[in-house]
């Protein structure tokens, strides 16, 4: 099996190269969904967030109103430092879960598609990491024009994140989306043939992909146990 870490900045074209991997029938684990899922009304996420930032975080249907808490987050470092803090253990384990699912389903390669690769710390455990690049310029045009936002509150959230060269600098390999949409086709279809090659079993080890392969198989065989009640 082969995890390949899929990362960027904002509006960088993450989804949109995501999208293509779906296509091409390759499983993608979506970061910022799961993300959604930690916030959902009453769950274990929800509650930490809203006993830390108040009621005034939620809409009138007790969902997080997430643009008003974006606006919080993403004009205080130390607020985003705290919401990332509250929400990274259930990110981490819905990633890992998702991921599992998958693999026990017998998918050989699996995107993880995860803003905060580096931040979280995932990179530790995909090969080949695939960063999609964009100019700032192009970034904040594009973030504007999609989410309507101020370029103001755009240039926040990219400078939220690390800054995308230095994403760019530790990547395997560099999808530049400055081009058209068919110029980022063309590109895909390289990145496609390269992580359909098996992963030699140094990578498998030293991507702690083997780590993870034990770790995976202790816990579907103690789900299988449990399930058949063997041992009780
Ligand atoms: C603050 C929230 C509620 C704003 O929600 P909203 O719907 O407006 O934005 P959305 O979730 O679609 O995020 C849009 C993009 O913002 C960036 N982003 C999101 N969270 C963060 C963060 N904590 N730090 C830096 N960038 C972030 C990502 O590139 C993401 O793709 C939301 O971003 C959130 O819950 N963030 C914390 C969870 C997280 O860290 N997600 C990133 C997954 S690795
Ligand atoms: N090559 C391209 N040419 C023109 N528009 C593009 C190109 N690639 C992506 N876009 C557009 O730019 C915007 C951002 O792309 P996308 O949503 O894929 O970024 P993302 O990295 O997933 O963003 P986020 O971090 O918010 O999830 C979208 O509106 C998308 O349609």
């Amino acid at each position: 099996m082969r995890i390949v870490g899929l990362t960027g900045g904002i509006a960088s074209g993450k989804s949109t190269v995501s999208n293509l991997f779906k296509a091409s029938g390759i499983p993608v684990v979506d970061a910022d969904v799961v993300a959604r899922d930690v916030l959902k009304k009453g769950s274990g996420g929800w509650k930490r967030v809203v006993a830390a930032f108040g009621e005034e975080i939620l809409l009138p249907s007790r969902e997080v109103d997430r643009p008003k808490l974006g606006q919080i987050v993403f004009s205080s470092d130390s607020k985003r430092q705290l919401l990332n803090k509250l929400m990274a253990p259930y990110i981490s384990s819905g990633i890992f879960w998702e991921i599992l699912k998958q693999w026990a389903s017998g998918a050989k390669v699996i995107v993880v598609d995860i803003p905060l690769l580096f931040e979280v710390k995932m990179d530790k455990w995909t090969k080949p990491i695939v960063v999609v690049w964009v100019s700032q310029e192009t970034q904040l045009k594009r973030l504007m024009e999609r989410d309507g936002l101020s370029e103001e509150d755009a240039r926040n959230r990219v400078m939220a994140q690390m800054p995308l060269d230095s994403k760019r600098s530790k990547a395997d390999v560099v999808i530049d989306n400055n081009g058209s949409l068919d110029d980022l086709h063309q590109q895909f279809d390289k990145v496609l043939s390269e992580i359909r090659k098996p992963l030699t079993w140094i990578e498998f080890w030293r991507s702690r992909q083997g780590a993870f392969s034990v770790l995976g198989s202790v816990i579907l065989g103690l789900s299988v146990c449990k399930q058949l009640k063997i041992g009780s």
